[in-house]
């Protein structure tokens, strides 16, 4: 039994860390020769997630032959913006896991990460989301974590991934689990403009209940299952990363409206909400479904809007029962 890992970001890095302390044989693909050398010589990933060693069944390596030889599944932890490229330069393997976050709208329609991998590849994909931030799953802090898919494949997710620090649920709502996983991104990005605007605690509290209630008329349009959205990969996630020091979301929406160049955002690691944003205001185009946060934060990101005065607009909607 070997799984590779394709992608040795933080999150690449802490689920093979999980899976080589179990012992199984790991490959971790990086893009680049020179980052794959220096996990291997320092057995750090120094640049994504500092600070935690990698267990001896993890092997680091940049050659896509080798990390997928023989492997029974691959494991794709890619950022959403490099997915489809990366992917159609890679070997296939049996069957895939999608741990990226993100949207991606295509012809029309909003895909999920999962779809995409399963349009590219062919192979039966499974998904796994929820409240899940690398650097602490990597040091083994208890963590919960939902796999999503066809019933036979998630249950494979949760017997590979579980632990005593990493409890792993099943669910058949695959989509629902994404969509939950792209959308509190863009809410934690306006979490982290809150913060930096220091609104205060009612606000933010406002901001990320009616943000929850955006994803679940978006998500149920969307085919999710309501109450996937009120679990882990939903709610959970959202209240994870809105108030974490970790997430790079939240941070850059602080950052954003503290003055930083939205070109900056990325220099800690990608900020997916950017592009959800993107993918989610082209998609709105062309239904019209109300998602005022949503277009708040592209608004405020991509067109220059004093962020409040985005407020100020969200707090002058017509007035309404809860
Ligand atoms: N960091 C977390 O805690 C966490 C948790 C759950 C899910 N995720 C999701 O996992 C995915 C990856 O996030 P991450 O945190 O590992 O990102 P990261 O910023 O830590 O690392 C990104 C990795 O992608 C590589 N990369 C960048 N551009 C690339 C390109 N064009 N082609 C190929 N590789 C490229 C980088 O070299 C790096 O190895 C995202 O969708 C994110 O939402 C992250
Ligand atoms: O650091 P962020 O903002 O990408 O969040 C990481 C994970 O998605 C949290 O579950």
């Amino acid at each position: 039994m070997k799984v590779a890992i394709l992608g040795a970001g933080a999150w690449g890095t802490a689920l093979a860390v999980l899976l080589a302390s179990k012992g199984i044989p790991t490959a971790l693909w990086a893009r680049r020769k020179e980052q794959a050398e220096a996990l291997r010589a320092s057995r750090e990933n120094k640049d994504y997630l500092p600070g935690v060693a990698l267990p001896a069944y993890l092997y680091p390596t940049a050659d896509p032959e080798e990390a997928l030889e023989g492997v029974e599944l691959a494991v794709v932890a890619l950022p959403s913006k490099a997915l489809e490229e990366t992917l159609r330069a890679l070997p296939l393997a049996p069957w895939y896991l999608s741990a990226t976050k993100g949207l991606f709208f295509k012809e029309g329609r909003l895909h999920t990460p999962s779809e995409v991998v399963e349009a590219l590849t062919g192979r039966s994909v499974a998904a796994l989301s929820g409240p899940n931030h690398a650097e602490e799953v990597a040091r083994f802090l208890p963590t919960a974590s939902v796999a999503a898919g066809p019933l036979e494949l998630a249950k494979r997710v949760q017997e590979l991934f579980s632990g005593p620090t990493f409890r792993v649920y099943t669910s058949q709502d695959r989509r629902g689990v994404e969509l939950g996983g792209a959308l509190k991104n863009i809410l934690a990005l306006a979490a982290g403009m809150v913060d930096g605007l220091r609104l205060g605690d009612n606000a933010k509290a406002a901001l990320l209940t009616r943000g929850l209630r955006e994803m679940v008329r978006f998500g149920t349009a969307q085919g999710g299952e309501e109450a996937t959205f009120y679990g882990l990969s939903g709610l959970g996630d959202l209240l994870a990363t809105a108030y974490s020091l970790h997430s790079r979301n939240r941070g850059a929406g602080e950052r954003l409206v503290r003055g930083e160049a939205l070109e900056r955002l990325e220099d800690r690691g990608v900020v997916e909400g950017l592009y959800a944003v993107k993918a989610l205001m082209a998609w709105r185009e062309r239904t019209g479904l109300e998602l005022p946060i949503a277009e708040a934060v592209y608004q405020v990101v991509y067109e220059g809007l004093d962020p409040l005065k985005a407020l100020s607009a969200l707090m002058a909607r017509e007035p309404k029962a809860e």
